[in-house]
């Protein structure tokens, strides 16, 4: 068959690619395997949100007293299992297989997989198959898959990925999470306020082990306070299930049993299913080389009408990245032009509680870019809304400042709601404004966002 453009992968970047080539007026074919939509609207993003509302409002129950009278609080998994599967369409993409189809797009349920550097073919679940050759694009949107390391005795276990942790109808009664990055942390609290007892084990000696080292010192206080037991520095050596549940081994003797294991390690993606050895990329990387453009790069140069975007570009692994690189797509594709990729205000926010917000370098990596480094901190509890707030007011606010260049290049706000305060801090370091300017502004009081100010006024001090 021949097509304008085929895209790969219908995640959150490729759906987003296949709907507005169909807008332009492309004949285009978007393939996937599995569901319409990718990871996020299934088992990441909406999904795992709906835990942390559901968990938010649990603990915001048991801050009642002393605040505003009593409260008796009977968390239950049920309606959020409910919330889930109506939030998923119970993990049915019949919406968003009409939607792309309504804007002119078709769609192939099956696995695609480049046969030559202009044609894609697609193995459909029985076994057929259909030959695509693009005559403008071919866009390559794979995404990633959960990553599980390889403890001995840990294949053939039933261990939970987030899939089947946000597929469960019941919360277990314990759980052990492996991994203290944004899945391990986002679930493992909201279980744990669902009656859960929780044991997260990382083998980093932090949480969060990307952002700033305060986030993990405010996590880890704040989870253990929780009830969660913590481990850093923790290196499962082995893994046991039987009747009574999983066994976990460390290195260093430990020992956690739990009714379920969730393996929150980290993704990989799987380049060689997508045939990338027919552009002469290594089928066993782990990320696609793309150019600014988010035009594939071989070894031996540009892939002429071939671009790739999402997770698998190793760029971020967000839902807002994937989006973003769908835009520099289309305007490519199109021949619209338009300004290169650029990662210097990359935000990301783990919606703990508190939510830890960043964006752009942490102050250790800006010295490693050898920054004329300047940093400042301020104490969201210790602020006039802090203190008004009290009970769950924990958090602060880290500024990295290049004093060469008289900009933030960094910055962290962690909070009850670091995750919004953050936008203005991204503004800041995305446009680069002078500190000079930040220190003009006039910050509303008392909001939890002046706690930038405070930290503009040490910056500047
Ligand atoms: C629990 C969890 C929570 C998350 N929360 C957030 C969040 O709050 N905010 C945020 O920004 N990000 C979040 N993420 C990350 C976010 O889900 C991913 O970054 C995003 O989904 C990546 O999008 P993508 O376009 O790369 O593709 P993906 O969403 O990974 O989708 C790729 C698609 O390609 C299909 N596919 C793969 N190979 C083939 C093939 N050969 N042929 C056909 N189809 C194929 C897959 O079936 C899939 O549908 C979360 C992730 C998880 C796991
Ligand atoms: N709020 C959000 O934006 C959000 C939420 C969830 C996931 N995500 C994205 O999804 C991706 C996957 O999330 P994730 O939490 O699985 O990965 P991650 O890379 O964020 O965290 C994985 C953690 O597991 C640890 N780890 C690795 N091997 C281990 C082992 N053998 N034993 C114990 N710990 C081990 C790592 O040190 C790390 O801290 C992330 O890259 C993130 O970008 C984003």
């Amino acid at each position: 068959m021949h097509v304008d453009a085929v895209v790969i992968g219908l995640g959150p970047g490729g759906e987003e690619v296949a709907g507005r080539l169909a807008d332009a007026g492309l004949d285009v074919v978007g393939v996937d395997h599995r569901l319409v939509g990718g990871e996020c609207p299934y088992w990441g993003c909406i999904p795992s949100k709906t835990v942390v509302r559901g968990a938010d409002l649990v603990a915001e129950g048991h801050r009642i007293p002393g605040m505003a009278g009593t409260a008796m609080v009977c968390a239950d998994w049920r309606p959020v299992a409910r919330n889930i599967r109506e939030v998923t369409g119970d993990w049915n993409d019949k919406a968003a297989v009409d939607r792309l189809v309504s804007r002119g797009g078709r769609f192939l349920r099956g696995t695609g997989r480049l046969t030559a550097p202009d044609e894609v073919t697609v193995e459909d679940p029985d076994g057929g198959e259909t030959i695509l050759r693009a005559s403008r694009a071919i866009v390559i949107a794979t995404g990633t898959e959960p990553a599980a390391p390889p403890i001995p005795g840990l294949a053939g276990t039933p261990y939970w990925t987030n899939r089947e942790a946000l597929e469960t109808e019941g919360a277990p009664t314990s759980l052990i999470v492996l991994g203290g990055g944004a899945v391990g942390l986002e679930l493992g609290q909201g279980f744990s306020r669902f009656g859960t007892a929780v044991t997260v084990v990382e083998a980093a000696p932090r949480l969060v082990p990307m952002e700033e080292p305060e986030a993990d010192e405010l996590l880890m206080r704040i989870l253990t306070a929780d009830g969660l037991a913590v481990h850093t520095g923790a290196k499962v050596v082995a893994v046991r299930h039987d009747d009574g549940g999983f066994t976990a081994e460390c290195e260093r003797g430990e020992r956690f049993t739990a009714e379920r294991l969730l393996v929150a390690t980290g993704r990989r993606s799987n380049l060689g299913r997508v045939g990338v050895g027919v552009l002469g990329i290594d089928p066993d990387a782990r990320v696609m080389p793309v150019d600014e453009r988010m035009r594939v790069v071989s070894a031996s140069g540009s892939t002429p009408g071939v671009w790739a975007l999402g997770d698998i570009t190793g760029k971020g692994a967000f839902t807002h990245v994937s989006l973003y690189q769908a835009d520099l797509v289309i305007n490519g594709v199109l021949g619209r032009g338009g300004p290169p990729a650029r990662y210097h205000a990359l935000p990301r926010v783990t919606f703990t509680d508190p939510e830890i917000g960043a964006v752009g370098l942490t102050e250790a990596q800006a010295r490693e870019r050898g920054l004329e480094v300047r940093a400042a901190l301020t104490d969201i509890a210790r602020s006039t809304r802090g203190r008004i707030h009290r009970t769950g007011n924990q958090g602060f606010v880290k500024l990295v400042a290049d004093t060469r260049e008289g900009v933030l290049v960094g910055a962290t706000s962690a909070g009850p709601t670091g995750g919004e305060v953050l936008g203005a801090l991204a503004v800041a370091v995305h446009a680069r404004v002078p500190l000079s300017d930040l220190t003009q502004m006039i910050w509303a009081y008392p909001t939890f966002h002046r706690a930038i100010g405070e930290a503009i006024r040490q910056l500047s001090a």
